[in-house]
């Protein structure tokens, strides 16, 4: 004999502790408000506190908790660890078609029409990975054949994010009947999402929160940005209020507990700023009225002492402490390998003298009171080096008496003979005197022609220059020349140079001057005599002050020059 009870549809939430309460109890009312023909059921586990009446079965189940809860730290919830109770669901073989429904759930409409689906499981897709199915909401029919091998999963600790999402779908892979979206929207902040809502939010049917923020737990004035998931809280808290809020009268306090800030209300903390009016701080900036805040700070008066007797010291102070130890106890542990064979530390004294010193060159200190010791610093000579050798001596003095009195050196240029009368000069001038002392040998200045002086002397030097060059055989070795008493070394020729210097003698014959010489056959010039230096500019007879030309006087231009300027 076969009998046949019809069985019931039922909508089913779960609720595994009392902090989910105010969810629980949102959703149902929702599902009820949108005028839903179905019954309404929740799985409690026995530890759970709280029931109410708003469900119409509340059925006691066992709670499966999760023995291997490490999947559960990838997605930061362990929180979830007895989310297993929810297989519980298959098990309730009573009911022909369950509409399961998570408690962070809101119903925007009654979903009725699940109950005719003809799968035996459906679910929408989830918003982090859309080819799993989301497990917050599922059409099902209970089946001790689904129970037993999700049993024995959970047993074994088998889902991939330590929770019933992760083994219902490995249970089901991907035969399951996909369910639209909008039986499951979850709030996102995904670019897509936004156009997306504004295109579908019309045909939304629940909406679910997903994460550990739950609207209740965030109060209800963590949301005020306008936007799609303030939308979606509004449609949850507007549930709430319906039903919850502390000004309704008949709201049960158990349920404000969990909702955070409507517990309570009326004896927040008042922070006593003394004000009359009872300004909170935390609530609102300073009233207008109010005195300033320097006013409320505590006040301490101090007064010079009057005591007019004599300080005395005590006998004696208490002694330190003598269990204090600065020795290796202290020492940290040691960390980096270079801790341990560290050199030990030395310190270099001024006064030491077996230390290496190097002085700065010219530091006086050292200089008048050299290290007993005798380094190598004594062995230098300390010495100037313009002291020590006359040449320099004599180049420094030369300097200064030509920038003093060039045109003279250059008139009585003749007459010097050596270098060591010159030397005298600019002494007797660099010690001040004005009038310059009339020079031995040099003739007064009225009896100067200097044109005529420069001229023999021109012929003076051509008629030495040709005698030397006269004794000269091109080709063979010569003995070195010296002109104006100064040794010009032979140098031999460059090749392919000797029938030039042939012309040579006929080159300086009659009253050419070096000039000249140099102009028409600079190689030669060059071998024998230096007599006009070879750079324009100044050099080192230069000083600073002095006049000179910088800039060439311009070429007068050449025919074919005039030719293109013409044109
Ligand atoms: O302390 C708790 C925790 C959970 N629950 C119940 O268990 C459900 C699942 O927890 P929930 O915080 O809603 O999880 P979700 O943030 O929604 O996370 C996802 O991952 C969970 C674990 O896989 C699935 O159960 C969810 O359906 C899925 O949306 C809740 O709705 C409640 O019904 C409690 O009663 N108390
Ligand atoms: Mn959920």
């Amino acid at each position: 004999m076969v009998t046949s009870t019809k069985k019931e549809d039922v909508y089913a939430s779960l609720l595994l502790t009392d902090t989910y309460l105010p969810g629980a109890l949102v959703l149902a009312h929702s599902l009820r408000d949108a005028g839903t023909t179905k019954k309404l059921a929740i799985l409690v586990t026995p530890d759970t506190v709280s029931t109410e009446t708003v469900y119409d079965y509340v059925i006691y189940v066992d709670r499966i908790r999760n023995g291997k809860p490490a999947n559960l730290f990838l997605m930061n919830r362990p929180d979830l660890h007895s989310a297993f109770t929810k297989i519980n669901l298959w098990k309730q073989t009573q009911f022909r078609k369950i509409v399961y429904i998570d408690a962070d759930v809101v119903a925007y409409r009654a979903v009725d029409e699940l109950f005719d689906l003809p799968h035996a499981f459906s679910a929408a897709p989830d918003i982090g990975w859309p080819d799993l199915f989301n497990t917050g909401v599922m059409a099902l029919t209970p089946n001790m054949g689904d129970y037993y091998a999700m049993t024995a999963m959970a047993e074994r600790g088998i889902s991939f994010d330590g929770a019933d999402q992760g083994l219902i779908n490995m249970h089901f892979g991907n035969t399951y009947n996909r369910l639209s979206f909008t039986y499951n929207v979850t709030p996102s902040a995904h670019y897509q999402y936004v156009p997306a809502y504004r295109h579908f939010q019309g045909s939304i049917n629940m909406v679910h929160f997903i994460g550990s923020d739950k609207p209740w737990k965030q109060g209800r004035e963590s949301t005020t940005d306008a936007g799609p998931f303030n939308e979606m809280t509004g449609r949850w808290w507007a549930v709430y209020d319906r039903h919850y809020h502390k000004e309704a009268g008949n709201a049960p306090s158990i349920v404000q507990h969990f909702v955070k800030g409507e517990y309570n209300p009326t004896t927040r903390y008042v922070v006593p700023t003394g004000e009359p009016n009872g300004w909170d701080a935390q609530r609102s900036s300073p009233p207008t009225n109010s005195g300033p805040e320097a006013a409320n700070f505590p006040r301490t008066h101090y007064e010079m002492s009057k005591d007019t007797s004599q300080f005395r010291a005590p006998d004696r102070y208490p002694s330190p402490p003598n269990n204090v130890s600065y020795g290796e106890r202290d020492q940290p542990k040691t960390i980096f390998p270079w801790e341990n064979n560290a050199p030990r530390p030395t310190r270099v004294f001024a006064e030491n003298p077996l230390a290496p010193v190097t002085p700065a060159p010219g530091s006086p200190a050292i200089r008048t009171a050299p290290s007993p010791g005798g380094t190598a610093w004594n062995s230098f000579n300390q010495n100037n080096a313009w002291d020590e050798i006359p040449q320099i001596n004599r180049y420094v003095d030369s300097m200064q008496r030509h920038r003093r009195s060039r045109s003279q050196i250059l008139a009585a240029s003749p007459g010097r003979s050596t270098s060591g009368e010159r030397q005298e000069e600019p002494s007797e001038e660099r010690r001040g005197s004005i009038k310059l002392p009339a020079a031995e040998g040099v003739p007064a200045q009225d009896e100067w022609d200097p044109a005529a002086q420069l001229q023999k002397l021109a012929k003076q030097q051509s008629e030495v220059l040709l005698e030397k060059l006269g004794a000269s055989v091109p080709g063979q070795t010569q003995e070195s020349i010296s002109v104006d008493g100064k040794e010009i070394p032979h140098r031999p020729l460059p090749f392919g140079s000797e029938d030039i210097l042939a012309e040579a003698p006929e080159l300086v014959t009659g009253q050419t001057t070096p000039r000249t010489v140099e102009s028409r056959s600079p190689s030669i010039s060059t071998t024998a005599t230096i007599a006009v230096p070879s750079y324009q500019g100044p050099g080192a007879m230069f000083e600073k002050g002095e006049d000179y030309l910088t800039q060439d006087t311009p070429a007068q231009p050449t025919e074919e020059d005039l030719d293109v300027l013409q044109t």
